[in-house]
Order: structure tokens, then sequence, then C-alpha cells
């Protein structure tokens, strides 16, 4: 492909890209793969040279652009601008005037709820830099050390014994079961549930199994882990991870959204712990998904909000008189995390905070927040409640 003819491709891919973000359809990541899977003449250096514009293109840009064109041309860099040829595959020349669209972080209605969270600019700017590559080693079949030596480029994490930070673009696919593809922060948070080996731990919210499996490998695969949540596609991935992972201690069950009861009545105080890591609008993980700036709208906000006090008050039915529950939000507002568990604590007066101790994030309201400027993780929020003997 020409220069001209990558451009002319990014353009369409963002416009692709918007319409799906305003229609509820699939991810950027998705949209790049379907595009090339039906263009199978691009080589892989075409490919990566496209995608990294697509979301150099989609990073800039706070709020959803009018067009791909305006999106690329919000980058303002003179290179790209010169391949705006008119050549055979590649974008018709700028026109004088042509809209460009504005640079920014979100648009506004979240900078002011961002900022309201008490984000300053630094962090806000770095919620829509690149995120970093890093795994988690499963510990119940790999060494770390010995799996770094194998990674060119590899680094450890500070606090966080299992993980480690790889050069961008590394193949971890030879080490299916070995590692985990995972956050440091999503590892970080998971810490906050101090399991145990022997212990009955229900993840609520398991999705595909990422924080199902660093539980059990830090259990050493011994008790019982319930894995449950209301999407039968995710849940269904899980199982078979955690057959490679080595992983037998993990069940899986599906919910009925706002009916999680019915199907949790043999749980009913039997947890030691509970994990929350629930559906949330994901201003933390921006880095990897900055079209999800987007998607998310008030209407669907205050949705997720309501889903989340609804899942913390599924999950206190659940533990044990002792026992804990971790509240975990991959979301820097308050609303979420802070506000969130303060309510909670607020209508279950028999239920205490308990201080964290973990190697990143830093204290805020009853929990802790971690965010991608002064951890250099993805953003969350966890808070670790116990409930009264
Ligand atoms: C943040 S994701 C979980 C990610 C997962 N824990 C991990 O580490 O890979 C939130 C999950 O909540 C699930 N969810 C949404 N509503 C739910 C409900 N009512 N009950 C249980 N799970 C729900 C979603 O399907 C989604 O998988």
């Amino acid at each position: 492909m020409t220069p001209a003819a990558c451009t002319q491709a990014a353009i369409e891919l963002i416009d692709q890209i918007t319409a799906a973000a305003r229609e509820g359809g699939a991810a950027a990541d998705t949209v790049v793969q379907r595009y090339f899977a039906q263009r199978r003449y691009a080589g892989s250096k075409d490919r990566r040279a496209v995608r990294e514009l697509v979301f150099a293109a989609i990073r800039a840009c706070g709020e959803a652009p009018a067009s791909g064109r305006a999106a690329v041309l919000a980058l303002g860099d003179p290179a790209v601008e010169a391949t705006f040829d008119g050549s055979a595959h590649g974008p018709r020349p700028i026109a004088p005037g042509e809209p460009v669209a504005t640079r920014g972080i979100a648009p506004g209605w979240l900078l002011d709820k961002l900022a309201a969270s008490g984000l300053d600019e630094a962090e806000g700017a770095a919620l829509v830099e690149r995120a970093p590559l890093d795994v988690r080693v499963n510990r119940l079949r790999a060494d770390p050390d010995e799996i770094a030596g194998r990674l060119p480029g590899a680094e450890a994490v500070p606090g966080l014994p299992a993980a480690l930070r790889l050069p961008a673009g590394t193949d971890v696919t030879p080490l299916a079961g070995l590692v985990e593809v995972q956050d440091a922060g999503s590892q970080a948070v998971t810490l906050a549930a101090q399991a145990e080996p022997g212990q009955r731990i229900v993840d609520l919210c398991a999705g595909g199994g990422g924080k199902t499996l660093a539980l059990a490998a830090t259990m050493r695969n011994e008790g019982l882990i319930l894995a449950t949540d209301a999407d039968r596609g995710r849940l269904s991935n899980l199982r078979p991870r955690a057959e490679r992972a080595g992983i037998s201690i993990v069940e899986t069950r599906l919910l009925k959204p706002g009916r999680e009861l019915d199907a949790l009545e043999d749980w009913r105080g039997a947890a030691d712990c509970v994990l929350v890591d629930a559906p949330c609008s994901g201003t933390g993980t921006w880095r990897r998904n900055p079209e999800a700036r987007w998607r998310l709208t008030p209407e669907r906000l205050a949705r997720l909000v309501k889903t989340q006090a609804h899942l913390l008050d599924v999950a206190a039915e659940l533990v044990r008189p002792g026992g804990a529950l971790v509240h975990i939000v991959c979301s820097l507002l308050d609303e979420e995390g802070r506000g969130q568990v303060d309510a909670f604590l607020a209508a279950h007066p028999d239920w205490r905070a308990e201080a964290l101790n973990l190697p990143v994030g830093r204290p805020h309201g009853a929990g802790l927040r971690l965010s991608p400027a002064r951890d250099r993780t993805d953003g969350f929020f966890v808070a670790r409640l116990r409930r009264a003997c």
C-alpha cells in the first residue's frame, strides 16, 4: 500500500469505528481486524501503520469526530497531510476551510465528571496515552524469572511478583496457559480479595475470568471459586482458559440480570469473600479502548451506577459473617467507585471498610484509586468491606 492508501484506509476505519460507537457496534480493535480480513493484500507493515494512525487519531479526539478525515486532520501532522494527494487509492486533497476535529481528552460532560472526581489535567491526559503490555505469570505452572528470561526486554513490576511488563508487540501466544495478558493494575486490585488456599470465593462478575484465574493461582488451586456472570459468551471462555492454566477449583454459573440471587441460594452467607468487578464506564481503560469515550452517555452511566449498587447488595447477601466484599471498577468516576461504596456503607451499618495495602494506588474515600498517570496502570477504584461477625 502507498502511504496515501494507508491514510485513506485509516479514514475509512475511523468512519466505521465512529459509527460502531454511535450504534453500539463492535470495538475499534474488532473493526480493524474485520477490515483487514477482507483486504488480504495488505502486508503486516501496512496494517501496523494504518492501525497506528487510526488509534492516534482516535486518541486525539475527545468527542466523536464528524468524519474520519476530520479526525486524521486533527493530528496536525504535516507528513500525514501530505498524503491527501488525490492519488488513485489516496484521500482527496484537503479543501480550504475543511472541518478539523477538535482535540481533547473526553466529551465535555465527562470532563466535568472527571474534574468533580478530583482528577487533575495531567491525570486526565494520561487516560488516553498508550498502555504498556503487562502479563501475569501463572505461578501454578511457571516461574516468573524463567518466563522473563524467555521474553527479551521483560521487566518486573515492583510489588507484583507475578507481573511482567513487556515491550509493545511482544507475542505471548506461544506461552498460553503460562502467562495471561493482564494489566498490572488489574493484578493489584485482585490482591484486595486477600485470597488464601482453601477459601470459598465468589467472583460475581467474572466475565472471561481474568481475575478468577489470578485468584485461583493465589489460592494455589485449593478451595473453591464460583465464577458468575450474566453474559453467557464471556463466561463460556472461562472454562477452557482455566483448563489451559491447570486450574480445577473454578465452577461457573450463569446469572439472570436482576434475578441473580435466584441462582445463588446455596451461597447465601457462605462466601469468605465476594469480588464485585462491576460493569462500569471503563474510564480507566480508555488507554486500550479510546473510542469508549464516544460510547458513554449520561443515561448509560446512570444505568451502570444503578446496576453496581444492585450487585453490591447481591454480593452482601453471599458473604458469611466476618467475611469480605471487594468492590472494583476500572473507572475514575466517583459515582461508580468512592460514592458507590459510601452509599453501601451508609445503608449497611454492620459493614466497615478495611484499609488496603497494595503496591500501587492512593487512598481515595473508603478505598484506593489507581491512576494511569501516577501508577502507570489502568485506572481503578477498589475497596474492601468487612461484614460484622
Ligand atoms: C468489568 S467486567 C468483568 C471483568 C472480569 N472480572 C475480568 O477480570 O476479566 C464486568 C462484567 O460484569 C458482567 N455483568 C453485568 N451485569 C451483571 C449482572 N447483573 N450479574 C453478573 N454479572 C454482570 C458483565 O457481563 C461483565 O462481564
